[in-house]
């Protein structure tokens, strides 16, 4: 463990005009806390397996402080400003205009008397100096991977957020994802331009996957003078945000990264939910709707429908937990099989007597290891290298239709895949408030010389954490959580789980596995 230390190789930074020094412990009469944090005493950088550098500061009962890196970590004697927000009329009524630079976001809020205090995270919000004159700041926002609701209020609250927070006027839209950055148009985009893009699904920059090229993403931030680059985009684009911080510091250049998480299937690690969550899972709603209505007017009647969920069951699970007309839902997380006693086709065909009519909500993910078995295909990906899946709504709905046709019972059965339907609508107002606060964090985040993060609630409250702690795994439904035993009593469907299995199942470390949402936590 070597003692972390702010004066790392550097060329100096090229882009702002110094307007205060850097503090300077012995000369400067109101030393900023935030500039304290660079001296180096408080932290340690571990390196990881991957060679990358991670901040990890220690304190007493075991509290850990995961922080994010700051520009003074590798260019020394940078210039800081007070931060305009003190002047801005629309702030004059917050008692407490910046947070505290020492404050926190504890990862684990349920703990006992003994335990240690356990991970911690910078707190995000406005700082008391910033590291960016705003008349200089030039930032740039890209949009990557797959359609989430919310795309759009995130960028016009990026764009606005800058401009009347910290009267920030030249942000660059990036267009067509990470390979927009050295081949593809730009535009300029102002409070004007986005003023009311957040009604429209979609990302008005558009998006792409695969094209992450680093050192040609990195030549065009470079040439292009910027310094502040806002990144959303899911787990992949935070991969691909962390390798474009490691040649800009490579290169000593001032520059901000911050990644904005982005996922509709709420994969993401230690965040309590991902935008767009929300309304992906009111949208399912009416994909469910239409399937019950479907169902339970024909004799027999089976509705499938497929939702959104490579890895991760989150969107199923709630939209079955809230739609309450719903039989069966199978997740990824959750192995079944068919066949046989506890199966699912004993498991429809019991329905069907009981009910006339039954509901299967599928996530794409799931059964894949069963799909596997019945066709045989090459394993093909797409342009960012995510293994592309076999349809499991379609090949399930031929299976129970063959099923019920060797058992001489006829059935009516409606498969409905309404995918990109809900990638594609507007985000809803809950998740349009929750994208206005991610964008101002990140914004606040850049301004105070953050760097290398990815912003996010945990526990309710916003913190800027770092790329590893979320790009490492992903984020899972825990089938021995109490959630999807709540789904399951609300189904009533089989577990699939042999019970001695479930016993020996191993506890979940991560607070936020189950749950995407802070306020249900138990
Ligand atoms: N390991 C990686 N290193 C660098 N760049 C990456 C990496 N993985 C993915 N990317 C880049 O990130 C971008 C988006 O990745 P991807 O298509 O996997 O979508 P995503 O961000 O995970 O979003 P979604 O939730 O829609 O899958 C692509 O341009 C891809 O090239
Ligand atoms: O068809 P595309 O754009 O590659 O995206 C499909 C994938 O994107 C997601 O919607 C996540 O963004 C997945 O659930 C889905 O498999
Ligand atoms: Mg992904």
């Amino acid at each position: 463990m070597d003692t972390y230390s702010n004066s790392t190789t550097t060329s100096a930074s090229r882009l702002a005009t110094p307007k205060v020094r850097c503090f300077d412990p012995d000369t400067s009469p109101s030393p900023t806390a935030d500039h304290r944090r660079c001296s180096s005493d408080n932290g340690h950088v571990h390196s990881s397996p991957t060679g990358l550098d991670r901040k990890i500061v220690e304190g007493p009962a075991g509290y850990v402080l995961e922080d994010v890196p700051h520009l003074c970590d590798y260019i020394p004697q940078l210039p800081i400003y007070p931060n305009p927000l003190q002047d801005n009329p629309s702030y004059s009524v917050v008692k407490q205009y910046f947070v505290n630079m020492d404050d926190t976001v504890a990862q684990k809020i349920v703990i006992q008397k003994d335990s240690p205090r356990g991970t911690h995270f910078r707190r995000a919000g406005p700082r008391q100096k910033v590291y960016f004159d705003a008349d200089d700041v030039h930032a740039c926002i890209v949009t990557c991977g797959g359609l989430c609701p919310g795309l759009n209020t995130v960028i016009r609250e990026i764009v606005c957020g800058l401009h009347h927070m910290y009267g920030v006027s030249r942000v660059l839209g990036i267009e067509g994802g990470y390979r927009g950055f050295y081949a593809r148009n730009t535009i300029m985009l102002t409070p004007k331009v986005v003023n009311d893009i957040h009604k429209r699904g979609g990302t008005i920059l558009g998006t792409s996957r695969g094209g992450h090229i680093t050192s040609k993403i990195v030549d065009s931030i470079e040439d292009r003078g910027i310094h502040q680059v806002y990144i959303i985009g899911g787990d992949g684009t935070q991969k691909g945000a962390s390798v474009i911080f490691e040649e800009i510091k490579k290169r000593g250049l001032k520059v901000a990264v911050v990644g904005i998480p982005k996922t509709i299937d709420n994969d993401i690690l230690v965040i309590d939910k991902s935008f767009g969550f929300d309304t992906a899972v009111e949208e399912a709603q009416r994909a469910i709707n239409a399937s019950h209505v479907e169902a339970e007017s024909h004799e027999n009647g089976v509705g499938v429908v497929k939702l959104m969920g490579r890895y991760s069951g989150f969107i199923a699970m709630h939209a079955t937990l809230a739609s309450r007309d719903v039989d069966c839902c199978l997740i990824p997380e959750s192995p079944f099989y068919l066949e046989g006693p506890g199966g699912l086709f004993e498991y429809i065909e019991k329905r069907l007597k009981e009910n006339g009519h039954m509901v299967i909500v599928i996530a794409e993910g799931a059964g894949q290891e069963l799909l596997k078995e019945s066709i045989r295909t090459m394993d093909q990906a797409d342009a960012s290298g995510n293994k592309l899946l076999q349809d499991v709504g379609l090949w399930i709905s031929q299976r129970i239709k063959e099923h019920f046709k060797t058992r001489r019972m006829t059935i009516n059965l409606k498969y409905i895949d309404p995918t990109y339907m809900i990638r594609a609508v507007p985000s809803n107002a809950s998740d349009n408030v929750y994208c206005t606060l991610l964008a101002h964090s990140a914004i606040h985040g850049a301004m105070a010389g953050y760097t290398g993060f990815t912003v996010g609630p945990v526990n309710g409250r916003h913190a800027y954490i770092p790329f590893y702690r979320i790009t490492e795994n992903q984020n899972k439904v825990v089938i021995t959580d109490r959630m999807w035993a709540r789904l399951l009593s609300s189904t009533n469907q089989p577990s699939f789980l042999d019970p001695k299995q479930s016993a020996e199942e191993p506890e979940h470390d991560e607070v936020h596995a189950a749950e995407p949402t802070g306020d249900i936590i138990e």
